[in-house]
C-alpha cells in the first residue's frame, strides 16, 4: 500500500515540522510502515521541504516536491530544478495536479516535460489524472489513460511511478468520489498501465480521501493520495491502520 500526502499551501514552515514530526512517531511504531508494506510520502511546501526532510531523516517517510521545472539548471528565475530537489534528500515529485494545470496554466506539453525532468534526476514522479466534469466511469478512464500516455510520451528511464487518480469534481469537497466510480476507473487504468508494461507502478486515489475510504475500496487500489484530511496526524495514523488491515 502506499499512502502519500500533500500540504499545497496549507501548512507554514512551522506546523509543516510539526506535522512531520507526530507522523514520524507514528511511522516509529507502526509495524508495518517499518516492514515497509505500506510506504508513505509527504510533499510539503517548497519552502518547507529541508526542514522537513531533516525531520525524517531517520525515519521510513520519503518527501518529496509538489512541483519541479523542466529544466536543471539556467536562466529560469524562480525555477525549481529537480536536480537540486535529488540533492536536498527528495525521492518523489509530483507532477500534473490540477491545481497546477488550472491556476499556473501548466498544459499537457509542461507535464511531459517536467515528467521527464523527474525521471532524469531520479524522483519517483506522482503524476495526477483525473476528469474535470463528474462523467461516468469509462470515459473518466479513457481521459485519465490520453493523460497517462501524453505525460509519458517518449519516456525512457522509468523505474517507479504513483500514479494518483484525482477527479477535479472530488478536490475540496466533503466527500470523495463514490467508491464504486473510483474502483471502476482505477480498475481500466490498471489495466492500461498494466498493457504498457508497468506492472510496479501504483495507482491511488486522491481528492477529499479521508478515513474510512481506503476500507470501503479495499485492495481495488493501490493506496491514497491525501489532501486537508491528512493535516490532522491522528487521522492519517488510523488511514495507515486501515492499509494494515488490508493486508
Ligand atoms: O488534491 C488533492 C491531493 O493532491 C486532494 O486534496 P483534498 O483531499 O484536500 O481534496
Amino acid at each position: 500500500m502506499t499512502l502519500g500526502a500533500s500540504l499545497k499551501l496549507y501548512l507554514d514552515v512551522d506546523a509543516s515540522v510539526e506535522w512531520a514530526e507526530a507522523l514520524k512517531e507514528t511511522a516509529r511504531v507502526h509495524p508495518l510502515v517499518i516492514s515497509g508494506h505500506v510506504r508513505l510520502f509527504v510533499l510539503p511546501s517548497l519552502p518547507a521541504l529541508s526542514a522537513v526532510i531533516d525531520v525524517l531523516a531517520d525515519s521510513p517517510i520519503a518527501v518529496g516536491a509538489q512541483d519541479l521545472f523542466w529544466e536543471d539548471r539556467g536562466a529560469y528565475t524562480g525555477g525549481v530544478s529537480g536536480a537540486d530537489l535529488a540533492r536536498l534528500g527528495c525521492t518523489y515529485v509530483e507532477v500534473g495536479h490540477v491545481e497546477r494545470r488550472r491556476i499556473f496554466n501548466e498544459d499537457d506539453l509542461t507535464i511531459r516535460l517536467k515528467f521527464a525532468a523527474a525521471l532524469r534526476n531520479g524522483l519517483t514522479p506522482v503524476l495526477c489524472v483525473g476528469e474535470a466534469e463528474q462523467i461516468d466511469a469509462e470515459s473518466a478512464a479513457q481521459l485519465c489513460i490520453a493523460q497517462l500516455d501524453s505525460a509519458m510520451a517518449n519516456t525512457t528511464g522509468l523505474r517507479d511511478l504513483v500514479v494518483a487518480y484525482e477527479p477535479e469534481w472530488a478536490i475540496g469537497q466533503a466527500e470523495p468520489a463514490p467508491s464504486a466510480h473510483v474502483v471502476s476507473v482505477i480498475r481500466k487504468l490498471r489495466q492500461h498501465i498494466d498493457e504498457i508494461g508497468l506492472v510496479d507502478a501504483a495507482v491511488v486515489y486522491g481528492g477529499s480521501a479521508k478515513p474510512g475510504l481506503l476500507s470501503a475500496l479495499g485492495n481495488r487500489v493501490d493506496g491514497l493520495f491525501l489532501g486537508r484530511f491528512a493535516h490532522d496526524p491522528a487521522a492519517f495514523a488510523s488511514i495507515i491502520d486501515e492499509a494494515a488491515g488490508l493486508r
